[in-house]
Parts: C-alpha cells; structure tokens; sequence
C-alpha cells in the first residue's frame, strides 16, 4: 500500500502549552486534525468556563494564519474546590469534559485532586451535564513502584468510581498496560481509553538500554515489552472502546536533557504518521481509520468528520530539532526517518 485515505482524524488528548508556544502548538494541529480535546494543566490551570474561553481564544488566534482551522474542545481541571455549579457554567461555555490529575501525578498537576471521594457531586453532576471525565490514571504515593503505578489506580480508584458512577463517561487517558486495556475491555461502553502512538512504537528498554534517551521520558512510563504489545493488540483490535490520544507534551529541550527532566514526548509535528508507523508494523493500516477517526467522535457523541485526509508512503527524515515559542525543542524521533506523510490536499 503506498497511499492511505482516511476520514480526518482528531485528537482526544493534547497539550497545546500557552502564551508562545501557541505560535507552534497550534499550527501543527491545524495542518490536518479536525478537533481536539486540549488539556488543561497550564500554570495555573484552566479551572472554570471563562479561564476555558480565555484559553480557546488565545489557541484560535494562533492558528488564524494557517492554511486550515482545527476546532479546540476545551476541557476543565478538577481541583479540591470545583462546584457542581462550575460544571453547569462549563456546560453553557461548550466544555466537553473535566479531567483528573491526582495531585502531583504529572506535569502541573500540584493543583489536582487529593481525595476523589470529595469529589462526587462534582462528578455526579458531570453525569448530569454528560459532561466526560478524563483521567490521568496513577496513584502518586511515593512507595508504589513507578511501574505499577496505573495499576494500582485502577484497582484503588477507577473500578470503584465507575462501579460508582455508571452512567459517566470515563476515559482512561494514554493508557500504557495490559492492564489497562482488560480494564476498559471488561467495562461496558461508556468506559474508554486513548493510546498515545509512543506507547504503541516503544517500550522502556527503548528509553533505557544502551544509553538513557529523555526524550522518550512521559507519564505514564513507558513499560516492558509484553505491555506495549497488548496495548498495539488494543489499538488494532476495532474494538471502539480504544482511541487516538497523541498526549503530544513538549518541552522545551533544556528541560528535557538535565538532570531533573520533564515527562511529555512532543508528536504533534507528525502525529498520524507515527500511529501509521505503529499500525504498519502490526499488520494493521486498515484498522488505522477507526481508531484515529470514528470511535473518539462516536464516544464523545460527536459527528464524525466529513472529509478525507491522504496519507502517502514517501520516506522523509524529521527534523534534528524545531521550535517552542522560540526555544529549542526535540521531537519525538528527532533526525530519524518516518515511512509515511501526509499529502498536502489541493483547497
Ligand atoms: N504525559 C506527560 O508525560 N506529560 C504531560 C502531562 C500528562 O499528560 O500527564 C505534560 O503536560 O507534559
Ligand atoms: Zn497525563
Ligand atoms: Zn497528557
């Protein structure tokens, strides 16, 4: 196969950043996703409807020199202090979903919830509005082993909330374990989970055999072998519960090569060519389309996009290095070559 058409994808988790680095985040989710669900965690965080309109506008008017516009779908950060009457204002101001960050589990996330339990009429009205929850799913107690810290979530926190909560749509954000693909399997229809295309394409020996490579460095970590494979099974399954997520993170590079390094892969630059990559070497190109393009609009209750994007294979080599805001910043995969691209489409 030497080219690829597919409905326009979206991207159900991304981190867009804000002030200066809009100039670059923004644009390269413009060049061909049709929406995407922006992640809240600035300093401080997006927290109520109007810091969520404040922010679109900020992301819109950095994209308005680009060939195309993507729709951003603005997401709340869930603190100690958010009211059920915050999510009904949510609702008005088109908020689509609220996210988890357990306190201190990643990137900005000092602000994040400390007992979940306190939470519940938030949530409850969140089920209400059919408003979705987005989870970063880690346990943050510091005697829990990094590598088991997913698990241990879900076990503690999310098979009681959604036992609790049955109603809510829940999805379980850049999942990175089997067992998290049995737990969003053995769930009925409104438990789901993205996959990040970095989980799909690496494992932590990747990061951490021969050398130690930061700029595979994210949260969750990246983890053994048999991991990455029942997540790329997930990917390819066509089951609808398993969607795309890039959790494209940048960072500038000197807060990746130091010694206290920043979590996040930045892939927005060449997002569905990376999932292309990933789905190539498992077999399983035609299953691409769904995951990147039906089953995030179908579980969100969103149409799905209208028009096509071509993928062509023609080998092109990424870039050593490009730009945050005017700082340096290492793709995910920088100077390396990638299979496949996406044709410019004539207007
Ligand atoms: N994934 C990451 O490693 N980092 C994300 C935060 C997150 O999604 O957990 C970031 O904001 O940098
Ligand atoms: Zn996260
Ligand atoms: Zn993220």
């Amino acid at each position: 196969m030497t080219t690829l058409e597919i409905t326009r994808p979206d991207d159900w988790h991304v981190h867009l950043r804000d002030g200066a680095a809009l100039a670059d985040t923004a644009p390269a989710m413009a060049r061909y996703f049709g929406r995407a669900i922006i992640m809240p965690n600035l300093v401080p965080p997006v927290m109520n409807a109007s810091q969520a309109l404040d922010y679109k506008a900020r992301i819109n008017a950095a994209q308005a020199d680009s060939p195309r516009q993507f729709e951003p779908l603005m997401v709340l950060y869930l603190t100690d202090n958010t009211t059920a009457e915050d999510i009904r204002a949510a609702k008005q101001a088109g908020v689509v979903a609220c996210k988890l960050y357990p306190a201190g589990a990643t990137t900005n996330s000092d602000s994040g919830v400390t007992d979940i339990k306190k939470l519940y009429p938030v949530l409850q009205a969140m089920q209400e509005q059919g408003i979705l929850l987005l989870v970063h799913g880690e346990v943050t107690d510091s005697h829990i082993d990094i590598f088991d810290r997913e698990q241990a979530f879900i076990e503690r926190t999310l098979q009681p909330l959604v036992s609790d909560l049955p109603n809510l749509k829940v999805v379980l954000e850049h999942i990175t374990t089997k067992d998290a693909v049995e737990f969003v399997s053995n769930n009925p229809g409104n438990v789901a989970a993205t996959i990040t295309a970095h989980h799909l394409l690496y494992n932590r020996n990747h990061m951490l055999a021969g050398g130690i490579r930061p700029h595979y460095y994210c949260l969750p970590i990246l983890k053994r072998n048999i991991h990455q494979q029942a997540l790329i099974a997930a990917a390819t399954s066509g089951n609808p519960q398993f969607f795309l997520g890039t959790d494209s993170a940048p960072h500038i590079q000197g807060n990746k090569e130091t010694s206290c390094g920043c979590a996040g892969c930045y892939t927005a630059y060449a997002a569905i060519e990376l999932y292309a990559e990933a789905f190539e070497q498992a077999g399983a190109l035609d299953k691409l389309e769904a995951f990147a393009s039906h089953f995030g609009p179908d579980f969100y209750g969103l149409p799905r996009n209208s028009d096509t994007i071509t993928l062509s294979k023609s080998p092109w080599q990424v870039p050593a290095q490009l730009s945050l805001g005017g700082q340096p910043l290492i793709p995910l995969c920088a100077g390396e070559t990638l299979q496949w691209q996406v044709k410019p489409k004539l207007a």
